[in-house]
């Protein structure tokens, strides 16, 4: 009898048992085992047989991993650039390698696909620890290479941290061990080598320097010899830099083994980018600023960075510059910023796309941000490869760019000596004199009004300065060549700091010089003269520096002659320049009135309203003109008298009163002569502004006259003694510049305050922990739907917070990796908020720092901390 079911039936019926999920996951094991050998089989015959055909451009024509090609696909990497091509053979196959590339050309993937595949290759799990390390000389630069690794590695189960300093040290080293892949700075991964108990890398595959030669160089060495000496001997070395290093000593270092030269840009004709522009100007030191603030209006509608040699020149150009307002948002980047403010300085400059970012040289190397149209190098970087890297950020991948560098006069003939010797083509041009703006007038303002300004101003002079004489190529940097004055005069400072360096130098380098051609008595007189000098100098600066101190055995001698109040201090100080010697020439010239009156009060109506210098001789006319900008509160408005000074002597400054704050404000004239056409307008448009804007007031018969009206000289004699108004008007004012340096100074006191308030609050924060700050995060995707990994299901609670899924847009991914990254979301949209007065108001924007320092610690956290005080824990 046939079966009622039919053959079909029959046939199952013989057939054997289904596996097991348990026998279907072996086999599966097994499959992506014998898969991952022939990919290792596969690079290691690549690397043997030389470099790849020229038809070979994709990345899947290599031995690399599906999960990989995905996250690359993904990330829409298809096709390899140059030093990809090149170095991948190598570097899959586990080889040691030196790549060296132009800015720009790719060399990121080029080291963090080697890093996924040879742990993929391995099938690497957690309990095999750490695996990679990637370490990056700056914070920026580990950020951004965390972003990548997460973005083309987010099909593969590896952990991955990003360990680059911050508060959150000891969260960090409880994670930290858990990590197969590292992305690091030198000095976090040092400390954790130290401190973390369990942080081992005795299994790690894959060391990579990423910017080797500059992590090799001299600031790094310690921190990288300890570090070396934790790792084990065995494992790949891949090291990457647009300009690489070919110490022998330094790769003796590393022990690496036959390492693989990878240089692909070397036969170029030219060392930067193709599609990059790059242009040099001759800058006097004192117009740089001018020049800078011009080319920053007449390029209002471009993305750039501005490269300046310190942070205290960054912050005060920055702060300056943001009150000036030259029409496009500004940033500012530089390494005394805390941390979670560096990275959202760094994502916003990212995002925006009409924007001008001051930075240091922190920003020079290796950072990606799109769309740069100019990078402006203000101060002339320490060498060509600074040079390169600053410039490289700009032209990147495929796309277009300019560089414009500053050269002094004393910079340009060597600077571009050495820039053509390193093929780097660089042309010069010549500003539109047209063109021109100045901000100096501004700035002095500023200083004068904001005594932090000021202060900021004269510590980014030191600074400059020191740089230029720290600079080791002494043919290119000359700090004697240096106008300091006029310098310190373009910046807006009340005269030039004293620095002690500059001139000790000079007496060294002479005394050098002299010591071989001098007799030994001789030399011995002359040593003593130069300790003598610099004593002097000493107690200069010491005067300087701390004028209220000044008391001392010398007291009875000096008391005759010593200043009594604060004021007359500050006119009696000697090396307080261009300002103080102003008033100090106003205190002569006043005194003259006292014993000659009846000479001085002819010559002038005016010296109520405006006070002169003692050596210049205004036109009555341009006084009151000075006197009508002045009375609508245009403290920064430029005296009128331009034409009538065509021809005299060029005058300095003039000090009108704001009759809207009472204090005094400088009015620098430029002779007409120096002016451009533009200026003139410009002071033209602007006297007629005021002259528009003069108040009016009505008298009992409805005529309308200026709110302030000259007398006549003779009603002005009845009130009294010229002597003694003049004398009436100079108390006034000095009570009112009293009371103006008081101010200055209980904002200083408050001011040091807060400053005393946040540092408890952060050590605090380091006792308790906060929020908002970098620390590790975790790079763990699950890929289920590969279903090629084992689920080794060693990764904690915590680990899985941080785990990514795959992300539809770039947007997602980017808010999923700030989440990762450590950041609050309230926190960071409560930031964002404020993000557009950032730009703007640097005052507000010091408020909101303090405030948001004032509740990093949470109610919950607050009361922990009760509780354990209570319990005496
Ligand atoms: N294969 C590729 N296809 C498309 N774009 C790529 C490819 N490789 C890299 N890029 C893009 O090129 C840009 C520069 O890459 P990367 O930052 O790696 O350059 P770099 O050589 O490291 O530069 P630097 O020397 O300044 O550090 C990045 O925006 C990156 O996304």
């Amino acid at each position: 009898m046939t079966n009622p079911k039919g053959p079909k039936h029959n046939k199952k019926a013989t057939k054997p048992t289904a596996p097991t999920d348990k026998e279907k996951r072996q086999q599966r094991r097994q499959v992506n085992i014998k898969f991952r050998e022939d990919l290792g089989q596969r690079a290691l015959q690549l690397a043997t047989s030389g470099p790849l055909s020229d038809e070979t451009k994709l990345f899947t024509e290599l031995p690399i991993s599906p999960l990989t090609l995905k996250g690359l696909e993904r990330s829409h990497y298809i096709e390899m650039t140059e030093i990809q091509r090149k170095a991948l053979p190598y570097a899959l196959a586990r080889r040691d390698v030196l790549g060296a590339a132009k800015t720009g050309s790719g060399k990121t993937l080029a080291f963090l696909i080697p890093v996924l595949e040879i742990l993929y290759r391995r099938n690497w799990t957690s309990l095999d620890g750490l695996g990679a390390l990637i370490i990056s000389p700056t914070r920026e630069l580990a950020v951004q290479i965390f972003e990548v690794l997460r973005k083309i590695g987010r099909f593969h189960r590896f952990s991955a941290g990003l360990v680059i300093g911050g508060k959150r040290v000891e969260e960090e080293k409880e994670i930290v061990n858990r990590m197969n892949i590292l992305v690091c700075t030198p000095g976090r991964l040092l400390q954790h080598m130290d401190e973390t108990a369990g942080f081992e890398c005795y299994n790690l595959q894959t060391l990579v320097l990423d910017e080797a030669d500059r992590i090799l160089d001299m600031g790094f060495k310690k921190s990288m010899n300890a570090i070396i000496a934790n790792l084990p001997q065995q494992r790949q070395t891949l090291l990457f830099s647009a300009t690489q290093t070919k110490s022998v000593k330094d790769l003796a270092r590393l022990s690496l083994e036959k390492p693989e030269y990878v240089g692909v840009h070397e036969k170029d004709k030219f060392s930067t980018p193709t599609k990059l522009s790059q242009y040099y100007m001759v800058v006097d030191l004192p117009q740089k600023l001018d020049m800078l603030y011009s080319f920053m209006k007449t390029h209002l509608s471009t993305k750039m960075i501005i490269f300046l040699s310190s942070c205290k020149q960054v912050r005060f150009v920055y702060e300056t510059f943001c009150m000036i307002k030259p029409g496009v948002p500004l940033l500012h980047l530089h390494g005394k910023q805390k941390q979670m403010k560096r990275v959202e300085i760094f994502e916003k400059f990212k995002r925006m796309n009409k924007v001008a970012m001051f930075c240091t040289d922190i920003a020079a190397r290796g950072l990606d941000f799109p769309a740069v149209d100019w990078v402006v190098q203000a101060d002339c970087p320490e060498d060509c490869d600074t040079y390169l890297h600053r410039v490289g950020r700009t032209a990147r991948y495929d796309a277009a760019g300019k560089g414009l560098l500053f050269l002094l006069p004393s910079e340009a003939p060597e600077m571009t000596k050495a820039l053509s010797s390193r093929n780097i083509p660089i042309k010069e041009i010549s500003p539109k004199s047209n063109k021109l703006l100045s901000v100096s007038q501004q700035l002095q303002h500023f200083c004068f009004q904001d005594a932090e300004i000021k202060y900021l101003g004269q510590r980014a002079f030191v600074t400059y300065i020191r740089s230029v004489y720290l600079q080791k190529n002494k043919s290119v940097f000359n700090v004697e060549a240096l106008p300091l004055e006029q310098f310190a005069e373009s910046l807006g400072l009340p005269g030039t700091p004293k620095i002690k360096f500059v001139k000790t130098s000079a007496a060294k380098n002479k005394s050098y010089e002299l010591s071989n051609l001098l007799s030994p008595e001789e030399r011995e007189k002359k040593r003593k003269e130069e300790m003598a000098a610099i004593e002097r100098e000493n107690t200069a600066v010491h005067e300087e520096s701390d004028d209220e101190k000044d008391s001392g055995a010398d007291e009875d001698t000096k008391a005759a002659s010593k200043p009594k109040t604060r004021m007359e201090k500050m006119f009696a100080r000697k090396n307080a320049g261009v300002l103080a010697d102003h008033y100090q020439k106003l205190v002569d010239h006043t005194d003259g009135c006292d014993t000659d009156g009846a000479k001085d009060s002819g010559d002038d109506d005016n010296d109520f309203i405006t006070l002169k210098r003692a050596d210049h001789n205004l036109s009555g006319e341009s006084e009151s003109e000075d006197e009508s900008s002045s009375s609508d509160g245009e403290t920064s408005a430029i005296s009128g008298n331009e034409e009538e000074n065509e021809g005299e002597e060029p005058v300095v400054k003039t000090i009108a009163i704001n009759p809207d704050t009472g204090l005094p404000v400088v009015i620098p004239n430029i002779p007409s002569q120096e002016m451009t056409k533009k200026q003139l307008l410009k002071v033209k448009q602007k006297v007629l502004k005021n002259m528009r804007n003069t108040k009016l007031v009505f008298d009992d018969e409805g005529n309308a006259r200026p709110i302030y009206q000259l007398q006549n000289e003779e009603s002005f004699r009845q009130q009294g003694d010229v002597g003694m108004l003049v004398d009436e008007f100079q108390q006034r004012n000095k009570s009112l510049m009293e009371q103006a340096d008081m101010e200055d100074r209980e904002t200083a006191r408050q001011k040091r305050k807060e400053k005393k308030l946040a540092k408890k609050q952060r050590e605090r924060e380091e006792m308790y922990g906060s929020d908002g700050e970098y620390g590790v995060a975790v790079l763990k995707s699950t890929s289920e739907d590969e279903g090629m990994d084992v689920d080794d299901g060693a990764h904690s609670d915590a680990d899985s917070q941080y785990s990514s899924s795959n992300y539809e847009s770039a947007d997602e991914e980017l808010a999923e990796n700030m989440a990762t990254l450590g950041r609050k979301r309230s926190f960071a949209e409560s930031d964002s908020k404020n993000s557009e007065e950032d730009t703007r108001a640097p005052a507000k924007r010091r408020s909101r720092v303090l405030e948001i320092d004032n509740s990093a610690m949470s109610l919950e956290d607050q009361e922990r901390l009760a509780l354990q005080l209570l319990e005496g824990n």
